[in-house]
């Protein structure tokens, strides 16, 4: 039975670090990955290079000394973002991608894209420049079921999207559905998918168990079973085209126990306790390598990181604390159900 693991360091190529005390109090749990791709929703969101590069100083700020984390930040795009902005943004080595939410579609998306028609121009320059496109795969009609919106949008948005803008590198952000992993797979080397740790864990019973589970609702929401095991089949595949998004999304508990509470899991602390016992789950620990550390990089033209990480199973559970604090509030870490044998050390 193998007991430990060395990896190249892995990176996380969605991560959610927020601002002000949240940013301070999550950043040096996710400073342990190499590169991670930095959300713009904030609030205000992103839209300048300059708020980029100042939030970048902030992030930076926020981390341990030495610490590994390089963060990579992206855009806001927003129905008036100008194509010469993200190029410039892009060229002066401020972003490294632009992210697109559909207006509405999830936390901190108010100011999102209400129609793709508005944005071609910033996407054919986009195209040309080599800039990826991260989206949030759903549409907003409120008469789609929720538990459809991911498949509908692949339909309605994102292929005539791509179709309209050939050449347009896009990743799509925390694919959901076994209809998210198709499409992935249709596309050539100019397409790629992330996939959140939670997402390999729950379906969306987990919601729902026995009264309603609120820090097991995030967006787009876990769906049923059988696409759980179709993520499960694509991360473990080893395929370039599947790669570790953690999505990792903190929200105060007084923000997620709400009548109308936030959606987001936050599983920056213990995601690679969960993802070895995945993958060793699915007897594909050789392939773990692949998914956090090796498919992100080469999608986005970056070298893997030189340096390794270990991860050892014990007799014991590691220890994650239930929440963190921030201030006076909590933050409640992601409880994937089950112990976790899988340490992470120093290699
Ligand atoms: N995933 C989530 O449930 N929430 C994210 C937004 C997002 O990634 O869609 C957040 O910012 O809280
Ligand atoms: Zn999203
Ligand atoms: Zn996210």
């Amino acid at each position: 039975m193998i007991d430990s693991i060395t990896l190249r360091r892995p990176d996380d190529w969605h991560l959610h670090l927020r601002d002000g005390a949240m940013l301070v109090a999550v950043a040096p749990l996710s400073a342990g990955f190499g590169r991670a791709i930095i959300m713009p929703n904030l609030v205000p969101p992103v839209v300048t290079g300059a708020q980029a590069a100042a939030y970048r100083n902030r992030i930076l700020a926020a981390l341990p000394e030495n610490a590994p984390l390089k963060p990579q930040m992206t855009l806001y795009l927003t129905d008036g973002t100008d194509p010469a902005d993200v190029v410039a943004a892009h060229k002066d080595g401020i972003i490294r991608a632009v992210k697109l939410y559909p207006a509405g579609a999830t936390t901190n998306s108010a100011s999102g894209v209400t129609d793709v028609e508005r944005v071609r121009p910033v996407l054919a320059a986009m195209a040309e420049a080599g800039i990826p496109l991260c989206v949030h795969g759903e549409v907003t009609d409120p008469s789609v079921d929720i538990f459809d919106r991911e498949a509908v949008f692949i339909d309605r948005v994102l292929d005539p999207l791509r179709r309209a803008t050939p050449g347009l590198r896009v990743v799509m952000e925390h694919i959901t559905t076994s209809d998210g992993v198709a499409y992935a797979r249709s596309g050539g080397d100019d397409l790629a998918a992330t996939i959140t740790t939670h997402h390999l864990v729950i379906n969306r019973n987990a919601i729902l168990a026995g009264g309603i589970r609120p820090h097991y609702y995030c967006l787009p929401v876990a769906k049923r079973e059988t696409h759980r095991l179709a993520l499960r089949e694509a991360a473990t595949s080893g395929e370039a085209r599947f790669f570790l998004g953690t999505d990792s999304a903190p929200h105060t508990d007084s923000a997620k126990l709400q009548p109308c509470g936030c959606a987001g899991c936050f599983t920056a602390p213990n995601t690679m306790s969960i993802l070895a016992h995945v993958f060793e789950e699915d007897g594909a620990l050789d392939r773990l390598e692949s998914f956090t550390s090796l498919n992100g990089a080469a999608f986005y033209g970056m070298e893997p990181n030189e340096d390794r990480i270990r991860l050892a199973r014990r007799d014991v559970a590691a220890d994650y604390p239930a929440s963190i604090s921030v201030g006076d509030q909590t933050v409640t870490v992601f409880d994937p159900g089950f112990p976790l044998y899988w340490h992470l050390e120093d290699a």
